[in-house]
């Protein structure tokens, strides 16, 4: 077994049930504890600005449980960089940011940084963060030259867009097709010195033939697809499940 794993959990699924409820359950901190009991080596969280589902208060909630009790886990904060995010970046210092082109109004992320017209945002972005001490990901659509822009800029990862591969893994040629490009931008990113993590719409499927082409991917935040696995399986065991499609059990 690996010592370390590539798996952070995203609970803004269970954020967004417990909202239906003005009740505490099921509870954001809770099942992130499982989470990480269970051997993921962290918890991502994507708060959007009207807090559909990860409120700002469960920002604090987690930054807190993992330094009091999962000193060695991490937390991943992903959101677009409005005066308002990075203050929340500031203040609960996570291990990591990921910078996210979305719009407010957006139903989910969808796309990767158009490095044609939004340096200026993400140079001001980079720099603060890297005064916090918070790594820096850019979310980048499966492209080598996003990969070499984000480095230029001087991001330390990229997260790989995969949704469009998650999208049509049931087709093998266009599977094949949203795989070459993954693993071109991911080449591109490690030939830049960048950390390579990936992510959206991953599941227990999927992630193989993903890590066969680019083997080197350090993280993978997975939400929608760990929460429908977990209402099958558990929590915990899915947990096992999606270490175990990542070749680490
Ligand atoms: C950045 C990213 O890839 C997103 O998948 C995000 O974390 C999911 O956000 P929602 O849970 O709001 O769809
Ligand atoms: N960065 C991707 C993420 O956190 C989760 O995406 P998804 O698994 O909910 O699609």
């Amino acid at each position: 077994m690996s010592a370390i794993s590539r798996l952070s959990v995203n609970v803004n699924a269970v954020a967004m049930l417990r909202n239906r409820r003005d009740l505490p359950w099921p509870s954001v901190t809770g099942l992130a504890a499982l989470a990480m009991d269970a051997g993921a080596k962290g918890i991502t969280v994507h708060p959007r600005p009207d807090e559909r589902h990860i409120r700002k208060s469960d920002v604090f909630d987690l930054a807190e449980l993992i330094e009091d009790r999962f000193p060695n886990k991490e937390l991943c904060l992903e959101g677009y960089p409005s005066p308002d995010f990075l203050k929340l970046v500031e203040d609960a210092r996570p291990e990591q940011v990921l910078f996210v082109p979305d719009d407010p109004e957006q139903t989910t992320s969808d796309h990767g940084w158009d490095f044609s017209k939004d340096t200026g945002i993400l140079e001001t972005a980079i720099a603060a963060s890297k005064e916090w001490a918070v790594t820096v990901s850019l979310f980048c659509d499966p492209d080598p030259a996003s990969a070499e822009q984000a480095a230029a800029l001087g991001a330390e990862r990229i997260e790989i867009y995969t949704g469009p591969y998650g999208a049509c893994y049931d087709d093998p040629a266009s599977a094949e097709r949203e795989l070459g490009k993954i693993a071109a931008a991911a080449e591109a990113a490690r030939s830049a010195g960048l950390g390579v993590n990936a992510g959206h719409d991953l599941t227990v499927e999927n992630i193989p033939p993903l890590l066969e082409r680019a083997p080197f991917i350090r993280e993978m935040s997975i939400g929608h697809g760990f929460t429908a696995d977990a209402l099958v399986h558990g929590f915990a065991q899915s947990v096992q499940r999606f270490r175990r499609a990542m070749g680490e059990l």
